[in-house]
């Protein structure tokens, strides 16, 4: 029942403060200056293989609620294109890290990208369609803001910048407005009280994306 354009300024007013956190977190000051120790780096790459096979399988579950045809169809093609591409990327960054994608799916997926799946997927299986676009959203507008700001210093380690660049391309930020795009229409479909869960499932998301960074630079592992 919100206007498009308001809606997705209340998003962005929620989460606005964890972005500018994750801007001044170390791990991404250490990307940019290049002073990002390694082992954060394929901590990070490693966890987000684990997370991107869950992803697609969120993106799916997004696609098979959505209401209007062309949500359907952009989500599947997410979950089978966009991811793929990051998956891509990921096996690139591994092989050049001395690893493969394969000793990859051999590290245990660590707490907080269990926890975060885990929210993911229940979003997607028990809430809304609205619910689970809320949730899936900040993954794509957190990473498409971080890129285009990192972009701008780029990174003086070649692996880094390469990362950057792929967060940083004009057609990630396409496929994060497609998806605003939807969020900003469900929410105009939406009662009031709906719009008030999907924001608390955009806000849930952010707060694991800035602990998605944090566990990899503390080397998260299970304590017991
Ligand atoms: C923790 C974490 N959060 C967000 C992304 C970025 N991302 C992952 S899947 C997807 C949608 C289609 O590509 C986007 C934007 C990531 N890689 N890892």
């Amino acid at each position: 029942m919100t206007d498009g354009n308001q809606f997705k300024a209340a998003l962005w007013s929620d989460i606005e403060h964890i972005y500018q956190a994750i801007l001044a977190h170390p791990f991404i000051t250490g990307l940019a200056d290049g002073t990002l120790p390694r082992p954060a780096f394929q901590h990070f790459i490693t966890q987000d293989a684990h997370y991107l096979r869950d992803y697609a399988r969120v993106l799916t579950l997004c696609a098979t609620k959505a209401a209007h045809e062309e949500d359907v169809a952009m989500f599947a093609s997410h979950s089978a294109g966009a991811v793929a591409a990051e998956q891509e990327l990921h096996a690139w960054l591994l092989a050049e890290l001395g690893t493969t994608a394969d000793d990859a799916a051999d590290v245990p997926v660590m707490p907080t990208t269990l926890a975060y799946t885990s929210y993911l997927m229940a979003s997607a299986y028990r809430g809304s369609y609205a619910e689970a676009v809320g949730a899936v959203l900040p993954c794509y507008w957190l990473y498409a803001r971080v890129g285009t700001h990192l972009r701008a210093a780029g990174s003086p380690d070649p692996l880094y910048a390469r990362w950057i660049e792929a967060y940083a391309d004009p057609s990630f930020q396409d496929v994060t407005n497609e998806v605003l795009t939807a969020a900003a229409r469900v929410a105009w479909e939406s009662s009031a009280g709906m719009e008030i869960l999907m924001r608390q499932r955009s806000l849930g998301a952010a707060r694991y994306e800035y602990l998605f960074w944090d566990a990899a630079w503390r080397l998260e592992e299970w304590p017991v």
